[in-house]
Protein backbone atom coordinates (compact mmCIF):
# COMPACT_ATOMS: atom_id res chain seq x y z
CA UNK A 1 0.00 0.00 0.00
CA UNK A 2 1.25 3.67 -0.73
CA UNK A 3 1.12 6.29 2.34
CA UNK A 4 1.52 9.78 2.10
CA UNK A 5 4.01 10.85 4.50
CA UNK A 6 4.16 14.32 6.35
CA UNK A 7 7.75 16.06 7.44
CA UNK A 8 6.95 18.92 9.79
CA UNK A 9 9.96 21.11 10.07
CA UNK A 10 9.51 22.74 13.90
CA UNK A 11 11.89 23.47 16.84
CA UNK A 12 13.00 20.86 20.02
CA UNK A 13 11.56 23.26 22.05
CA UNK A 14 8.03 22.62 20.88
CA UNK A 15 8.25 19.49 19.24
CA UNK A 16 6.81 17.34 22.50
CA UNK A 17 3.47 19.76 22.33
CA UNK A 18 3.36 19.84 18.77
CA UNK A 19 3.51 15.95 18.87
CA UNK A 20 0.61 15.75 21.47
CA UNK A 21 -1.47 18.21 19.05
CA UNK A 22 -0.85 15.74 15.82
CA UNK A 23 -1.79 12.61 18.64
CA UNK A 24 -5.31 14.23 19.31
CA UNK A 25 -6.06 15.23 15.81
CA UNK A 26 -5.90 11.07 15.50
CA UNK A 27 -2.70 11.02 13.86
CA UNK A 28 -0.76 7.52 14.82
CA UNK A 29 2.89 7.09 15.61
CA UNK A 30 4.85 10.18 15.03
CA UNK A 31 8.88 9.76 14.26
CA UNK A 32 10.85 12.23 15.99
CA UNK A 33 14.45 13.33 14.38
CA UNK A 34 16.23 15.75 16.31
CA UNK A 35 19.68 16.06 17.11
CA UNK A 36 19.33 16.87 20.95
CA UNK A 37 21.89 14.31 23.20
CA UNK A 38 19.91 11.67 25.25
CA UNK A 39 19.78 11.92 28.82
CA UNK A 40 21.09 8.62 31.07
CA UNK A 41 17.29 8.71 31.77
CA UNK A 42 16.31 8.42 27.89
CA UNK A 43 19.27 6.08 27.04
CA UNK A 44 17.88 3.86 30.15
CA UNK A 45 13.97 4.26 28.66
CA UNK A 46 15.04 3.77 25.97
CA UNK A 47 17.42 0.64 25.70
CA UNK A 48 17.93 -0.70 22.70
CA UNK A 49 20.59 -1.89 20.57
CA UNK A 50 20.25 0.28 17.90
CA UNK A 51 20.98 4.20 17.63
CA UNK A 52 21.97 5.79 14.80
CA UNK A 53 25.18 8.38 14.99
CA UNK A 54 23.93 11.73 16.28
CA UNK A 55 25.53 15.05 15.20
CA UNK A 56 25.68 18.42 17.48
CA UNK A 57 21.86 19.64 18.36
CA UNK A 58 20.61 22.53 16.20
CA UNK A 59 17.46 23.06 17.88
CA UNK A 60 15.52 21.91 14.61
CA UNK A 61 13.13 18.80 15.08
CA UNK A 62 10.91 17.23 12.11
CA UNK A 63 8.19 15.02 12.66
CA UNK A 64 7.07 12.67 10.44
CA UNK A 65 3.37 11.56 10.03
CA UNK A 66 1.73 9.06 7.97
CA UNK A 67 -1.65 9.23 6.41
CA UNK A 68 -3.17 6.50 4.43
CA UNK A 69 -4.48 7.28 1.07
CA UNK A 70 -8.43 7.41 1.86
CA UNK A 71 -7.64 9.82 4.75
CA UNK A 72 -8.60 13.80 4.36
CA UNK A 73 -5.48 14.86 4.26
CA UNK A 74 -6.36 18.50 3.63
CA UNK A 75 -8.75 18.56 6.24
CA UNK A 76 -6.10 17.03 8.63
CA UNK A 77 -3.05 19.70 7.38
CA UNK A 78 -5.40 22.64 7.56
CA UNK A 79 -6.51 21.61 11.16
CA UNK A 80 -2.65 21.15 12.37
CA UNK A 81 -1.91 24.15 10.22
CA UNK A 82 -4.92 26.18 12.56
CA UNK A 83 -3.20 24.55 16.02
CA UNK A 84 0.24 25.45 14.87
CA UNK A 85 -0.88 29.25 14.56
CA UNK A 86 -2.46 29.10 17.94
CA UNK A 87 0.61 27.72 19.72
CA UNK A 88 3.08 30.13 17.95
CA UNK A 89 1.55 32.49 21.22
CA UNK A 90 2.85 30.82 23.70
CA UNK A 91 5.77 28.28 22.25
CA UNK A 92 8.87 28.78 19.23
CA UNK A 93 7.03 25.71 16.86
CA UNK A 94 9.46 27.47 13.88
CA UNK A 95 8.95 27.41 10.06
CA UNK A 96 6.03 24.71 10.79
CA UNK A 97 6.78 23.56 6.60
CA UNK A 98 4.93 20.69 5.70
CA UNK A 99 7.36 18.55 3.02
CA UNK A 100 4.77 15.71 1.68
CA UNK A 101 5.74 13.07 -0.61
CA UNK A 102 4.37 9.20 -1.51
CA UNK A 103 5.96 6.28 0.41
CA UNK A 104 5.53 2.89 -0.55
CA UNK A 105 4.48 0.25 2.37
CA UNK A 106 6.22 1.27 5.11
CA UNK A 107 8.86 -1.30 6.24
CA UNK A 108 7.99 0.09 10.18
CA UNK A 109 9.83 -4.09 11.17
CA UNK A 110 12.54 -4.05 9.21
CA UNK A 111 14.29 -0.26 9.30
CA UNK A 112 16.94 -1.25 11.91
CA UNK A 113 18.68 -3.54 9.11
CA UNK A 114 20.39 -0.77 7.64
CA UNK A 115 22.08 0.66 10.67
CA UNK A 116 22.95 -3.37 11.79
CA UNK A 117 26.12 -4.67 9.62
CA UNK A 118 28.84 -7.15 10.81
CA UNK A 119 31.31 -6.24 13.74
CA UNK A 120 33.66 -7.47 16.12
CA UNK A 121 33.55 -7.83 19.82
CA UNK A 122 37.14 -8.52 20.46
CA UNK A 123 38.00 -11.29 18.43
CA UNK A 124 34.33 -12.55 18.10
CA UNK A 125 32.76 -11.81 14.77
CA UNK A 126 28.60 -10.95 15.17
CA UNK A 127 27.31 -10.93 12.01
CA UNK A 128 23.68 -10.08 10.84
CA UNK A 129 22.65 -13.44 9.15
CA UNK A 130 21.78 -11.69 6.05
CA UNK A 131 25.62 -10.51 5.30
CA UNK A 132 28.20 -13.26 4.01
CA UNK A 133 31.40 -13.71 6.10
CA UNK A 134 34.27 -12.56 4.43
CA UNK A 135 36.76 -15.39 3.18
CA UNK A 136 39.39 -14.06 5.64
CA UNK A 137 37.01 -14.46 8.64
CA UNK A 138 36.25 -18.16 8.07
CA UNK A 139 38.65 -18.83 10.71
CA UNK A 140 36.71 -16.52 13.39
CA UNK A 141 34.63 -17.35 16.23
CA UNK A 142 31.64 -16.07 14.55
CA UNK A 143 27.79 -15.69 15.55
CA UNK A 144 24.73 -15.21 13.28
CA UNK A 145 22.28 -13.00 14.52
CA UNK A 146 18.73 -12.03 13.27
CA UNK A 147 17.24 -10.32 16.19
CA UNK A 148 14.13 -9.43 14.53
CA UNK A 149 11.47 -7.21 16.69
CA UNK A 150 13.85 -8.70 19.95
CA UNK A 151 16.90 -7.13 21.75
CA UNK A 152 20.17 -8.47 20.69
CA UNK A 153 22.45 -7.83 17.62
CA UNK A 154 25.48 -7.71 20.53
CA UNK A 155 26.00 -3.89 19.20
CA UNK A 156 25.03 -2.45 22.74
CA UNK A 157 27.46 -2.39 25.84
CA UNK A 158 25.41 -4.05 28.16
CA UNK A 159 25.38 -7.30 25.60
CA UNK A 160 29.29 -6.78 24.89
CA UNK A 161 29.70 -6.54 28.90
CA UNK A 162 28.15 -9.67 29.67
CA UNK A 163 29.80 -11.25 26.73
CA UNK A 164 33.36 -10.47 28.05
CA UNK A 165 32.42 -11.70 31.80
CA UNK A 166 30.64 -14.68 30.26
CA UNK A 167 34.02 -15.89 28.93
CA UNK A 168 35.57 -15.36 31.56
CA UNK A 169 33.94 -18.01 33.97
CA UNK A 170 32.20 -20.10 31.19
CA UNK A 171 34.11 -23.69 31.43
CA UNK A 172 33.14 -26.88 29.80
CA UNK A 173 30.82 -27.98 32.81
CA UNK A 174 29.10 -24.47 32.68
CA UNK A 175 25.27 -24.29 32.56
CA UNK A 176 24.35 -21.48 31.66
CA UNK A 177 21.13 -19.38 32.86
CA UNK A 178 20.09 -16.08 30.58
CA UNK A 179 17.28 -14.71 31.87
CA UNK A 180 16.04 -12.12 29.49
CA UNK A 181 17.44 -13.93 26.37
CA UNK A 182 16.58 -11.77 23.64
CA UNK A 183 17.93 -12.88 20.34
CA UNK A 184 19.88 -15.42 22.19
CA UNK A 185 22.91 -14.30 21.74
CA UNK A 186 24.23 -14.57 25.24
CA UNK A 187 23.50 -18.24 25.63
CA UNK A 188 24.54 -18.96 21.93
CA UNK A 189 27.98 -17.52 22.44
CA UNK A 190 28.62 -19.35 25.76
CA UNK A 191 28.02 -22.44 24.11
CA UNK A 192 30.52 -21.37 21.78
CA UNK A 193 32.78 -20.84 24.22
CA UNK A 194 33.01 -24.21 25.51
CA UNK A 195 29.95 -24.38 28.01
CA UNK A 196 27.95 -27.42 28.33
CA UNK A 197 24.32 -26.54 28.25
CA UNK A 198 22.45 -23.17 27.80
CA UNK A 199 18.52 -21.92 28.89
CA UNK A 200 17.28 -18.74 28.01
CA UNK A 201 13.69 -17.27 29.38
CA UNK A 202 12.10 -14.33 28.08
CA UNK A 203 8.48 -12.55 28.68
CA UNK A 204 8.43 -11.85 25.05
CA UNK A 205 7.14 -14.76 22.14
CA UNK A 206 9.46 -12.48 19.88
CA UNK A 207 12.48 -13.20 21.85
CA UNK A 208 11.72 -17.13 22.00
CA UNK A 209 11.11 -17.34 18.26
CA UNK A 210 14.24 -14.95 17.54
CA UNK A 211 16.51 -17.35 20.06
CA UNK A 212 15.30 -20.65 18.04
CA UNK A 213 15.72 -19.22 14.53
CA UNK A 214 19.47 -18.08 15.48
CA UNK A 215 20.12 -21.51 17.06
CA UNK A 216 19.10 -22.94 13.91
CA UNK A 217 21.31 -20.78 11.77
CA UNK A 218 24.61 -21.35 14.52
CA UNK A 219 23.77 -24.84 14.13
CA UNK A 220 22.80 -25.05 17.42
CA UNK A 221 20.56 -28.25 18.38
CA UNK A 222 17.63 -28.05 20.91
CA UNK A 223 19.42 -30.30 23.12
CA UNK A 224 22.30 -27.85 23.86
CA UNK A 225 19.64 -25.07 24.45
CA UNK A 226 16.26 -24.69 25.64
CA UNK A 227 13.99 -21.51 25.89
CA UNK A 228 11.25 -20.82 27.76
CA UNK A 229 8.75 -18.16 28.10
CA UNK A 230 7.38 -16.52 31.17
CA UNK A 231 8.49 -14.38 33.79
CA UNK A 232 10.67 -16.13 36.24
CA UNK A 233 10.49 -13.57 38.67
CA UNK A 234 6.90 -14.39 39.73
CA UNK A 235 6.07 -17.24 37.75
CA UNK A 236 6.69 -20.32 40.08
CA UNK A 237 5.87 -22.91 37.19
CA UNK A 238 9.02 -20.97 35.19
CA UNK A 239 11.21 -21.22 38.04
CA UNK A 240 10.25 -25.37 38.65
CA UNK A 241 11.09 -25.29 35.13
CA UNK A 242 14.52 -23.67 34.99
CA UNK A 243 15.33 -25.65 37.70
CA UNK A 244 16.79 -24.66 41.73
CA UNK A 245 20.39 -25.22 42.44
CA UNK A 246 21.69 -25.88 39.08
CA UNK A 247 23.41 -22.73 37.46
CA UNK A 248 27.22 -22.05 36.96
CA UNK A 249 26.62 -19.36 35.90
CA UNK A 250 23.04 -16.90 35.66
CA UNK A 251 23.76 -13.92 32.81
CA UNK A 252 20.51 -10.99 33.31
CA UNK A 253 21.36 -8.06 30.81
CA UNK A 254 17.58 -6.26 32.40
CA UNK A 255 17.02 -2.79 33.20
CA UNK A 256 18.19 -2.24 36.98
CA UNK A 257 14.83 -2.03 38.53
CA UNK A 258 14.15 -5.27 37.20
CA UNK A 259 17.51 -6.87 38.65
CA UNK A 260 16.33 -5.58 41.77
CA UNK A 261 12.83 -7.68 41.68
CA UNK A 262 15.03 -10.59 39.87
CA UNK A 263 18.15 -11.24 42.21
CA UNK A 264 16.47 -12.37 45.47
CA UNK A 265 14.47 -15.40 43.13
CA UNK A 266 17.41 -15.92 40.57
CA UNK A 267 20.26 -16.78 43.44
CA UNK A 268 17.94 -20.23 43.98
CA UNK A 269 18.75 -21.38 40.72
CA UNK A 270 22.14 -20.96 40.94
CA UNK A 271 24.89 -23.61 42.42
CA UNK A 272 26.64 -22.77 44.98
CA UNK A 273 29.81 -21.10 43.90
CA UNK A 274 27.81 -20.13 40.84
CA UNK A 275 28.38 -16.43 39.14
CA UNK A 276 25.57 -14.02 38.79
CA UNK A 277 26.72 -11.40 35.66
CA UNK A 278 24.25 -8.11 35.96
CA UNK A 279 24.25 -5.43 33.30
CA UNK A 280 21.51 -3.46 31.96
CA UNK A 281 22.75 -1.24 34.49
CA UNK A 282 22.73 2.75 33.21
CA UNK A 283 25.73 4.17 35.81
CA UNK A 284 23.61 6.08 38.02
CA UNK A 285 21.92 2.70 39.01
CA UNK A 286 24.94 0.80 40.08
CA UNK A 287 24.67 0.89 43.49
CA UNK A 288 20.89 0.18 43.62
CA UNK A 289 21.94 -3.04 41.74
CA UNK A 290 25.13 -3.78 43.75
CA UNK A 291 23.14 -3.41 46.91
CA UNK A 292 20.45 -6.24 45.69
CA UNK A 293 23.13 -8.12 45.22
CA UNK A 294 24.80 -7.95 48.22
CA UNK A 295 21.24 -8.24 50.08
CA UNK A 296 20.63 -11.34 48.36
CA UNK A 297 23.79 -12.89 50.14
CA UNK A 298 26.01 -12.42 46.95
CA UNK A 299 29.38 -11.65 46.66
CA UNK A 300 30.74 -8.84 44.43
CA UNK A 301 33.71 -10.38 42.66
CA UNK A 302 33.97 -7.34 39.33
CA UNK A 303 32.16 -4.14 38.57
CA UNK A 304 32.89 -3.18 34.82
CA UNK A 305 32.19 -0.51 32.95
CA UNK A 306 31.62 0.49 29.04
CA UNK A 307 30.47 4.25 28.01
CA UNK A 308 27.89 4.79 31.04
CA UNK A 309 26.44 0.89 31.55
CA UNK A 310 27.64 -1.42 34.08
CA UNK A 311 28.14 -4.40 34.72
CA UNK A 312 28.18 -6.20 37.66
CA UNK A 313 29.54 -9.43 38.50
CA UNK A 314 28.85 -11.76 42.03
CA UNK A 315 29.71 -15.31 43.31
CA UNK A 316 27.10 -17.42 45.84
CA UNK A 317 29.38 -18.52 48.34
C1 LIG B 1 18.18 -5.86 27.07
S1 LIG B 1 17.41 -7.30 26.51
C2 LIG B 1 18.77 -8.44 26.60
C3 LIG B 1 18.84 -9.37 25.42
C4 LIG B 1 20.12 -10.20 25.34
N1 LIG B 1 20.25 -11.07 26.50
C5 LIG B 1 21.36 -9.30 25.26
O1 LIG B 1 22.10 -9.22 26.23
O2 LIG B 1 21.56 -8.64 24.22
C6 LIG B 1 16.42 -7.71 27.89
C7 LIG B 1 15.44 -8.83 27.63
O3 LIG B 1 14.87 -9.19 28.87
C8 LIG B 1 13.51 -9.52 28.68
N2 LIG B 1 12.89 -9.41 30.02
C9 LIG B 1 12.56 -8.32 30.74
N3 LIG B 1 12.08 -8.66 31.94
C10 LIG B 1 12.13 -10.02 32.01
C11 LIG B 1 11.77 -10.99 32.98
N4 LIG B 1 11.25 -10.62 34.16
N5 LIG B 1 11.94 -12.30 32.70
C12 LIG B 1 12.44 -12.69 31.51
N6 LIG B 1 12.79 -11.80 30.53
C13 LIG B 1 12.63 -10.50 30.78
C14 LIG B 1 13.05 -8.55 27.62
O4 LIG B 1 11.92 -9.04 26.94
C15 LIG B 1 14.29 -8.50 26.70
O5 LIG B 1 14.22 -9.45 25.69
Amino acid sequence: MKWNKFRLKTTTEAEDIVSSMLMDLGIQGVEIEDKVPLTQSDKEQMFVDILPEIEADDGVAYLSFYLEPEEDKEKILSQIRQELEAMSSYVNVGECRIDESETEDVDWVNNWKQYFHQFYVDDILIIPSWEQVKPEDTDKMVIHIDPGTAFGTGMHETTQLCIRQIRKYVTEKTRILDVGCGSGILGMLALKFGAAYSVGTDLDPCAIEATYENMEVNGIAKDQYEVMIGNIIDDKAVQDKVGYGCYDIVVANILADVLVQLTPVVVNQMKSGGIYITSGIIDDKEQTVTDAVKAAGLEVLDVTYQGEWVCVTARKN
